[in-house]
C-alpha cells in the first residue's frame, strides 16, 4: 500500500516523539511492504518563529492533500506572552477545525505491567478499558466573541453547539458503542448550561436508533469523580470538547502516565490527524526522556482508522505491550523492578519487536 502521510512535529517534545512514529512507521512499511512517504510541516510555536503564524497556509495545503496526519504536540513557554492569534495552541485548534476533524477518539487503556504505576489503587485500576470521544471542534475553544473588554477588566468567551454539531458527534459515539461493550455515558452539566441541555435531548433523541447501546447520562463533576473511583462502569464516554480535554488527561491517571494515551482525531471519510493526548511537556523536552508510546499508539491508530490495516495496527499495539510487560518504562512511569530508559531506546526495543514478531508470523504462514 502506498501512502503519503504530513509529519507535524511542533514543539518540545513533539519532534522527539515523531521521530519515533517515523521510525516505527519505517519497520512496518519495511516488514509489510508497503510504501510510506514523508512530509515535514511547521505548526505552533516553531510556525511562529519561522513564518510568522502558528498555521502556516502551505501547512494547512499540504494536510488537505495527505492521506493522514502525525503530530507531536505545540506550546511552550516561550510563545506564552504572545497575542492569542499568535499562540502556538491557536495553529492546533486552527488544523483541526480546517480539516472539519469533529470527532477525538481518546482509548484508555490499562496495560498490566503498570497496574502499580498509577497512585490509585490497584483494585480501581485493574482492567480499566474505556473510550472518550470528545467533540473537537466547537464548544467553548471555537465560540465568539472570545475577548477582553473594558479594557482588559472584564472577559468573555462563548459555549455554542448547534443540532447538528452535537448530533454528529452523538452518532458516531453510539456507533464506537456498537463495536466495543454497548455501553455509552454521555457527560455533560445539564443542570446548568443551555448547551449541555440541548445535548442531553439529542442523546434521548438518538436512542431510537441504536437499540443495542445502553445509555447513562452524567453529570460531568460526578463523572470526574467516578473515572476514578469506579472506571469500570465506562465503556464510551462522549462528551464535549472542554469536558473531554479535561476529562482524558484525568483518565490518564489510570494507565499510570499521560505519555501512555494516543488519540484519533477523525472526520467521516476516513481522513484523520493522529496525535499523543499529552502537550510539548517543556519540563522534559531535549532531554531524551519523553515517553514516546502515546505517539507509537497514536501510528497504530493511524494504521487502523485511515488506512484500515488492522494486522500493522495489532503488531504495533502488541509490541508496546511486551515491552512493557519486559519491564521496560521510560521516566514517567514507575514499575516495581522495571528498567529505566529513555526515548530512543524505548523507540528501538519497539521496532526490534516488531521486525521479529512480523518475521516469527511469516515463518508461520509457511507452514499454514
Ligand atoms: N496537543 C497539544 O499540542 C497540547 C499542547 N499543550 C501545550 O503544551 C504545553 C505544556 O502544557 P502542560 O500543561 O505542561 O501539559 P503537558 O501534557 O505538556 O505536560 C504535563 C505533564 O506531563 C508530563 N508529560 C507529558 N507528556 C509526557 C510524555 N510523553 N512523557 C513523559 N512525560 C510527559 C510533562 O512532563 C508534564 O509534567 C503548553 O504550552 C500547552 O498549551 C497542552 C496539551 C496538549
Ligand atoms: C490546544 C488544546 C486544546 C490542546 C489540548 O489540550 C488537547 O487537545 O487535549
Ligand atoms: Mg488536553
Amino acid at each position: 500500500m502506498k501512502k503519503h502521510i504530513v509529519l507535524l512535529p511542533g514543539d518540545g517534545i513533539g519532534a522527539e516523539v515523531i521521530q519515533s512514529a517515523k521510525q516505527v512507521l519505517w519497520a512496518i512499511a519495511e516488514e509489510f511492504n508497503h510504501e510510506f512517504t514523508f512530509e515535514s510541516r511547521d505548526i505552533g510555536g516553531t510556525a511562529v518563529d519561522t513564518h510568522g503564524t502558528p498555521l502556516p497556509d502551505e501547512t494547512v495545503a499540504a494536510c488537505q492533500q495527505a492521506d493522514a496526519i502525525l503530530l507531536g504536540a505545540v506550546g511552550g513557554p516561550k510563545w506564552d506572552s504572545l497575542p492569542s492569534h499568535l499562540r502556538p495552541e491557536k495553529g492546533l485548534l486552527g488544523i483541526r477545525k480546517a480539516l472539519n476533524l469533529f470527532a477525538n477518539l481518546r482509548p484508555v487503556k490499562g496495560y498490566p505491567k503498570l497496574l502499580h504505576a498509577s497512585p490509585l489503587k490497584e483494585e480501581v485500576v485493574k482492567g480499566s478499558d474505556l473510550l472518550i470521544v470528545r467533540e473537537l471542534i466547537g464548544g467553548l475553544y471555537f465560540g465568539t466573541p472570545s475577548e477582553r473588554r473594558d479594557k482588559g477588566q472584564s472577559v468573555v468567551d462563548t459555549l455554542a453547539y448547534s443540532r447538528q454539531e452535537i448530533t454528529q458527534i452523538v452518532d458516531k459515539a453510539f456507533k464506537s458503542a456498537q463495536l466495543r461493550r454497548h455501553h455509552l455515558t454521555s457527560v455533560d452539566k445539564a443542570n446548568v448550561l443551555e448547551s449541555s441541555k440541548l445535548w442531553r435531548e439529542i442523546v434521548e433523541e438518538k436512542k431510537a436508533d441504536y437499540p443495542d447501546v445502553k445509555v447513562d447520562h452524567l453529570l460531568v463533576d460526578a463523572a470526574a469523580m467516578k473515572l476514578i473511583t469506579n472506571p469500570g462502569q465506562f465503556d464510551v464516554i462522549v462528551t464535549e470538547n472542554m469536558f473531554g480535554d479535561i476529562l482524558s488527561d484525568e483518565a490518564s491517571v489510570l494507565t499510570g502516565s499521560l505519555g501512555m494515551l494516543p488519540s484519533a482525531s477523525l472526520r467521516e471519510d476516513g481522513v484523520g490527524l493522529y496525535e499523543p493526548v499529552h502537550g510539548s511537556a517543556p519540563d522534559i523536552a531535549g532531554q531524551g526522556i519523553a515517553n514516546p508510546l502515546a505517539m507509537i499508539l497514536s501510528t497504530a491508530l493511524m494504521l487502523r482508522h485511515s488506512f484500515q490495516l488492522e494486522d500493522e495496527a495489532h503488531l504495533i499495539e502488541t509490541a508496546v505491550q511486551a515491552v512493557l510487560d519486559d519491564g521496560y518504562h521510560t521516566a514517567d512511569l514507575q514499575i516495581p523492578d522495571g528498567q529505566k530508559i529513555g526515548t530512543s531506546h524505548m523507540t528501538a526495543l519497539i521496532v526490534e519487536l516488531i521486525k521479529s514478531q512480523s518475521a516469527t508470523k511469516s515463518i508461520l504462514n509457511c507452514y499454514v
